[in-house]
């Protein structure tokens, strides 16, 4: 289980390691962890490291260091070292032969034109904004010089905490961070300064990590670990009954694309409720047509309900007035789209799921996309609380919140950015639901499903990717996510 970090719960572990005296072993494994990816990604030529006056410059005086006693050409250049542990460490870089020289903006020119990589310890996780001038001129003139970058930690610059970009951060070919991934390396735009991000946990106590997290990350054998097995004597009755509800004239498509996702997500039996004629093209999809939906579930018989359904694909203005009819049930129930209305506040129950994209959340909450975007951990949690149930809040990558904390999924493609994928989610998630996994856990199998069978579509259409395309790799995304579990064991 990969933890997410703040800012804060950075600081809060490495007081807990430096009351236990592990803090010093902990930027010696962040240091050479940051000079294994030198290694690992440039093996060759000159590395010059840049050593900011915090631990982040202690890591970099230790990368030099275990760089230095694999014989590769170093050349520091740091700002005084204010923090005691980056003091020592650069009196070990010198007992073994290293030099240390000032950072200038004259000695960073001359150094840049010699070197063949950059290691950028100038500023982690200590960073507050907005860069200070001296330290963004130096920022600009790495950037220009356009060599390759390792950042440590994060690249410096970069606000850990959020997904926005203010300034200009360095710009990295590959971050080594520590402990584990930040917000800033998760989310757009942020992450795209970060290029390809390395985790090194650091053999700190997981109970001690998970503690100061702000979010997990699960691993995908975690997530294949939850996902449902079916007895050999299943039949359609018992392997979930799924119904989506939406649809509306001009707006037909969405509760099929639904449908067809639920059924490739192993839903026995999918019902579409519709106030609209919809077109019968999944003949597997049974559909129901009624002239006034609020009054057909008003004195729905109680035996008659389904495991669990999907609410507001396409449905219009009367989703809200059928939410509000159909939580009570306390049934597995996926709330998308025309569904997700500020007016259902505080009806989220134990089994519901509530699927904003940005836009839909800022609507929620009341607030402008921005605000759900720059910070999508605090957007999710905000959401959670406003609305109970738990929340996906979808995005590359989607976070998810759950009453007991938030989760961060894995994967994806850039295709799946086109109509109907939001529609899709829905349909997997519900058929989950159906199939009795509790609604924390369908949504994060339902996620991960969602965004690996985007990436074996994408593998056959790149961005010309479709919603369908994605239903129809389901089958290989559940497969490919169960070989990921065996694989563990
Ligand atoms: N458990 C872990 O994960 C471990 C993490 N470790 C490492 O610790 C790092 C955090 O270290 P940290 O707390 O010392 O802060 P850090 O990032 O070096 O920055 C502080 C320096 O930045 C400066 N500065 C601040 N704002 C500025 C601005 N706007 N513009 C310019 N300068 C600015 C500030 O200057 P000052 O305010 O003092 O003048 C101060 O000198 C973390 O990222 C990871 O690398 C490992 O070593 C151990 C285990
Ligand atoms: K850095």
């Amino acid at each position: 289980m990969e933890a997410v970090f703040l800012p804060e719960g950075v600081r809060a572990l490495d007081q807990q390691l430096e009351r236990a005296g592990l803090l010093e072993l902990a930027m010696e494994e962040a240091g050479r962890a940051g000079a294994d990816g030198v290694q690992s990604h440039f093996p060759m030529g000159r590395v010059l490291l840049l050593c900011g006056s915090g631990a982040n410059g202690g890591d970099g005086l230790v990368a030099a260091r275990h760089l230095y006693a694999l014989g590769r050409e170093v050349v520091v250049l740091a700002q005084p070292s204010k923090h005691p542990l980056t003091r020592s460490n650069r009196r070990r870089l010198r007992a073994i032969g290293g030099t240390v020289s000032p950072l200038t903006l004259p000695a960073l020119g001359r150094e840049l034109a010699r070197a063949d990589v950059v290691v950028d310890g100038l500023l982690g996780t200590g960073f507050v904004p907005p860069l200070r001038p001296a330290l963004a001129e130096l920022v600009t003139a790495l950037n220009a010089a356009g060599r390759p970058v390792v950042a440590l930690d994060l690249p410096s610059g970069l606000n850990a905490a959020l997904a926005e970009v203010e300034g200009e951060p360095v710009r990295a070919q590959v971050t080594v961070t520590f402990s584990g991934p930040k917000p800033a390396l998760l989310y757009g735009p942020a992450a795209h300064w970060a290029g390809k991000v390395e985790v090194a946990p650091l053999r700190v106590p997981q109970e001690w990590r998970l503690t100061h997290a702000a979010a997990t990350r699960p691993v995908a054998a975690e997530v294949a670990a939850l996902l449902p097995v079916r007895p050999a004597d299943a039949h359609k009755g018992t392997a979930g009954r799924v119904w989506v509800v939406g649809g509306s004239e001009g707006m037909v498509g969405a509760p099929l694309l639904s449908g067809l996702a639920a059924l490739r997500t192993g839903a026995g039996l999918v019902t579409l409720y519709s106030e609209a004629e919809l077109p019968q093209k999944i003949p597997e999809l049974m559909i129901q047509t009624r002239p006034d939906l609020a009054a057909t579930f008003a004195d729905w018989p109680q035996k008659q309900r389904p495991d669990a359904l999907c609410l507001g694909m396409g449905l219009g203005p009367r989703a809200p007035k059928l939410a509000r009819l159909l939580l009570p049930w306390n049934i597995g129930t996926v709330l998308d789209a025309d569904a997700l209305q500020p007016e259902l506040a505080g009806l989220g129950h134990a089994e519901c799921i509530w699927t904003p994209h940005p836009a839909e959340a800022a609507r929620l909450l009341g607030v402008g996309t921005p605000d759900i975007t720059r910070d999508p951990l605090a957007a999710a949690q905000a959401l959670q609380r406003k609305f109970g149930g738990v929340v996906v809040l979808k995005g590359g990558p989607s976070t998810i919140a759950t009453p007991e904390g938030l989760l961060v999924s894995r994967g994806g493609h850039a295709g799946m950015a086109t109509a109907g994928m939001g529609d899709t989610l829905s349909g997997i998630l519900a058929a989950l639901l159906a199939g009795g996994l509790p609604a924390p856990q369908a949504a994060l199998v339902g996620v991960t499903l969602h965004a690996r069978a985007g990436e074996w579509a994408g593998r056959q259409h790149g961005y010309g990717l479709i919603a369908s395309d994605v239903s129809a790799e389901l089958g290989r995304a559940w497969q490919s996510l169960r070989d990921d579990l065996s694989l563990k064991e």
